[in-house]
C-alpha cells in the first residue's frame, strides 16, 4: 500500500518545472472542455471499468458524502469523465472546472493530482499551494492511477476537497479504493473468460467422438456427450441426472483413492453378453467430480498386452516385478554374480535372460540345468574334452559350457540340485576363471558372467550342509527374489497374454474367461506359478473350443489342484447361480425361485443378504421399464 511519504517534494518540484516548461500560465488557465458526444465516447471506452467498480465507488462516495470532498475519475488523457460530489464544495469545484468534461492534464492545469499522477504513474497528493495555478490553491487532491488487468493505464481515481480539510490518510484510502476497483475489474474479466472457456469446452465435449461422461461424487451423470449416450443407448438428455451404476458396476471407479485408470464392465444385457469398456477417470482436485473417458476394452487390452510384453516376449505388469527388473538392469552392468531365488515356474529363466540382455555382453547366454547333469559328467560339461580323452568321448571332442559362454553369461539353473562333489569343481573354476579341457594341457582364460537360479532356500541348504557356504557366497554377490504368481498383480495380464497366444494358435480372434473362471483363477494359489497358469489356460482353451465350440472358458474347463482352491468360492458360486437364475427369468422372482428349486421367501432372503444380487435385479427392473 502507498504511504504518504512516497509523495516527496521532488514529485511536486519536478511537476512545477514541467509546468513552467510547458508554458502553463499560473494566473490565467486556458481550459480544455469536452462536448457531450465526445465525453460520452470517452466514458464508453471505460464502460467495463465503470461497471466493475460501481459498488466500490458507491461505497467510497457514501463515506465522503457528508464531507467537503468529491470523487472524480479521469481517463488516461486527463479528461474528467465522472464526478460525484455535493453542494457546496461541488459548486465551488465547478468554478475551477473540477468537473466532468474538463482536462486536468499538466499541460493545461500545471501541477495537480490527476495530471501529475498520470505522469508519475503512482499515487500523488497535491495540497493547497502545491497546485501550480493560483485558482486551485483552495484544493487538496489525492489521486491514484487505475490499471487494466493487462497492466494498461486506464486513468485516475481522484478525491478532492477543501485544502483546510487535508488529512494525511486520505491518499492511502484513495489508493486502496483504486486497487479494489482494479481487482473487481480483473475478477469480472476472469469470469467472462471462464464463461467463454466453458462454452468452448462444452462445444468440444459435445462434438468429441470419444465417449465422455462427467459424474458428481455420488456417481450421478452431470454431463454426457453423444458418443457416450450412444453406448448407454438412451437419448442424451435422459442420461443426465441418472446414476452411472444403471449401466456400469462403477463403485471402484468412484473410489477417491482408486487408481485413475479403471476397467469397468457394462451390466449383462440379458442376452448372455457382457460388454466391457475401459474407463479412464479424471478427478478434480477435491476429488469430488469425475470425468470418465470410455473406450472399448478389447482393443485396449490388446494394446496393453503389447505394452507390457517385454522385448524378450515376457510379460511384466506388476510393480513388484518391475522393481526387480529395475534392479536387474542396474546390477547387470556390473561383474557381480547374481543368484535368482524364486518358486518353481515363477520365471527365473526370463530374469536371467533380462540380466544377460541388460549386461550388453556380446558373447552368448549359455544355460546349464544343474539338476540334469550326472555327477560323473560335470567336468566334461563345464570344461569340455579333447577327442578321445576318455572312453565314450565323442570323436570330435566337445567345447565346455564355460568356454562356450566366453564373453557372455553362464546361467546355472537349479543350482540347488548340484551334488556336493560337483560344487567343488564349479567353485574351482569360478575362483580361477581358467578352464582346461579334459585330455588337454592348455588352460584357457574365460570371461564369463555367472547367473544362478534356484527354488530352494540356499541359506537353509548351507546350514544343513547340503550346499557349500563358499560356493554360495561366490554365487550370491547379489541376490534377486522373484515373487510367486499369487503375490503378483499381473495375473490377468499374463492370462490375457497366454490366451491370446492360444487363440492365435487355434486361429481364433480371442478366447476369454467367464466371470466365475476369473474368480477361481484369482483365488487359486498357483503353486506351479506362471508355468502352471499357462498350462491350465491352454488346456481349458482347447476344451472350450474343441468340446463346447465356445470361445469363452467356463469354470468346468479349468482344472486346478483341489488342495489349493479355497472354500470361499462356495459363496461366490451361490451368488453367481442366483444371478444367472434371475437373469434367465428376466427379473421374475417366482420364476427364478422355481429355477433354483427354492421358495420365493428364501430367494428374497438371499437378495437381501447379497448386495450384488439386488443390484442386478434393480438393473433388470430399470431396463424393463425404460426399454
Ligand atoms: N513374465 C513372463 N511372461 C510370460 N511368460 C512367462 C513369464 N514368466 C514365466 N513365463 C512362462 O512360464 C514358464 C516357466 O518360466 P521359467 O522356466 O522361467 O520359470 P523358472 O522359475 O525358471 O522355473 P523352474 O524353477 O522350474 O526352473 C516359462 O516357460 C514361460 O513360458
Amino acid at each position: 500500500m502507498y504511504s504518504e511519504n512516497t509523495n516527496t517534494n521532488s514529485v511536486i518540484v519536478s511537476s512545477w518545472e514541467r509546468s513552467k516548461t510547458l508554458g502553463v500560465d499560473p494566473i490565467k488557465i486556458e481550459n480544455e472542455l469536452l462536448g457531450g458526444a465526445e465525453l460520452k465516447d470517452r466514458v464508453d471506452q471505460l464502460r467495463d471499468f465503470f461497471r466493475a467498480s460501481h459498488p466500490i465507488l458507491e461505497r467510497l462516495y457514501s463515506q465522503l458524502k457528508k464531507t467537503s470532498f468529491m470523487i472524480l475519475v479521469s481517463d488516461v488523457d486527463g479528461y474528467i469523465l465522472r464526478s460525484w460530489g455535493e453542494y457546496p464544495f461541488a459548486e465551488k469545484a465547478k468554478k475551477v472546472w473540477l468537473d466532468a468534461g474538463a482536462n486536468w492534464n499538466e499541460h493545461i492545469k500545471g501541477t495537480n493530482a490527476i495530471g501529475t499522477a498520470l505522469i508519475e504513474k503512482k499515487p500523488v497528493s497535491v495540497i493547497g499551494k502545491q497546485h501550480f495555478c493560483r485558482e486551485n490553491h483552495f484544493l487538496t487532491c489525492y489521486a491514484s492511477p487505475l490499471y487494466s488487468p493487462s497492466g494498461k493505464l486506464l486513468g485516475i481515481l481522484d478525491v478532492s476537497g477543501d485544502a483546510r480539510d487535508h488529512h494525511i490518510h486520505t491518499l492511502g484510502m484513495v489508493t486502496a479504493a483504486a486497487q479494489a476497483c482494479q481487482s473487481q475489474l480483473l475478477l469480472e474479466n476472469t469470469q467472462h473468460e471462464l464463461t467463454l472457456a466453458l462454452q468452448e469446452t462444452e462445444d468440444i465435449f459435445k462434438k468429441m467422438t470419444q465417449p465422455l461422461i462427467s459424474l458428481d461424487e455420488s456417481g450421478i451423470i452431470t454431463r454426457i456427450n453423444q458418443a457416450a449416450a450412444d453406448i448407454l443407448q438412451r437419448p442424451l438428455q435422459c442420461c443426465i441426472g441418472q446414476p452411472l451404476s444403471h449401466w456400469f458396476h462403477c463403485e471402484d471407479l468412484l473410489s477417491p483413492n482408486g487408481p485413475s485408470v479403471k476397467k469397468i464392465t457394462l451390466h449383462p444385457n440379458y442376452k448372455g453378453e457382457t460388454k466391457t469398456w475401459v474407463a479412464q477417470t479424471v478427478q478434480d482436485q477435491r476429488r469430488k467430480n469425475f470425468r470418465v473417458l470410455l473406450s472399448p476394452a478389447k482393443s485396449r487390452n490388446l494394446m496393453k498386452a503389447k505394452q507390457i510384453e517385454h522385448k524378450s516376449g515376457w510379460v511384466y505388469d506388476c510393480p513388484k516385478v518391475k522393481q526387480v527388473l529395475q534392479t536387474v538392469t542396474a546390477v547387470a552392468q556390473t561383474e557381480a554374480s547374481i543368484l535368482i531365488q524364486g518358486e518353481t515356474g515363477s520365471g527365473k529363466e526370463g530374469i536371467a535372460q533380462e540380466i544377460h540382455r541388460a549386461s550388453g555382453r556380446e558373447g552368448p547366454l549359455i544355460t546349464i540345468n544343474c539338476a540334469a547333469i550326472p555327477e560323473q559328467l560335470i567336468e566334461s560339461e563345464l570344461f569340455g574334452y579333447e577327442k578321445g580323452a576318455f572312453t565314450g568321448a565323442g570323436k570330435e571332442g566337445q567345447t565346455g559350457k564355460f568356454e562356450a559362454a566366453h564373453g557372455g553369461t553362464l546361467f546355472l539353473d537349479e543350482i540347488g540340485e548340484l551334488p556336493l562333489s560337483s560344487q567343488a569343481v564349479l567353485l574351482r573354476v569360478l575362483e580361477e576363471k581358467v578352464v582346461t579341457k579334459i585330455g588337454s594341457h592348455q588352460p584357457k582364460q574365460v570371461d564369463v558372467r555367472i547367473v544362478a537360479a534356484t527354488n530352494r532356500n540356499l541359506v537353509e541348504e548351507v546350514q544343513n550342509k547340503r550346499f557349500r557356504a563358499d560356493l554360495y557366497y561366490r554365487l550370491c554377490e547379489f541376490e534377486i527374489k522373484l515373487p510367486p504368481l499369487r503375490e503378483r498383480s499381473d495375473l490377468f495380464s499374463l492370462a490375457d497374454f497366454f490366451l491370446q497366444k492360444v487363440a492365435q494358435e487355434i486361429g481364433l480372434k480371442e478366447i476369454t474367461l467367464d466371470h466365475m473362471t476369473k474368480k477361481k483363477i484369482q483365488h487359486y494359489h498357483w503353486p506351479g506359478n506362471i508355468r502352471e497358469l499357462r498350462q491350465v489356460l491352454r488346456q481349458a482353451a482347447y476344451k472350450a473350443h474343441f468340446i463346447r465350440q465356445s470361445t469363452r472358458i467356463s469354470v468346468e474347463e479349468l482344472w486346478l489342484s483341489r488342495d489349493h482352491t479355497p472354500m470361499l468360492l462356495l459363496r461366490d458360486q451361490e451368488v453367481e447361480t442366483i444371478i444367472q437364475a434371475i437373469q434367465t427369468a428376466d427379473g421374475n422372482l417366482s420364476k427364478a425361485a422355481q429355477l433354483l428349486g427354492i421358495s420365493r421367501t428364501t430367494l428374497y432372503k438371499k437378495i437381501n443378504q447379497y448386495p450384488q444380487i439386488s443390484k442386478v435385479r434393480e438393473q433388470i427392473k430399470y431396463n424393463n421399464v425404460s426399454l
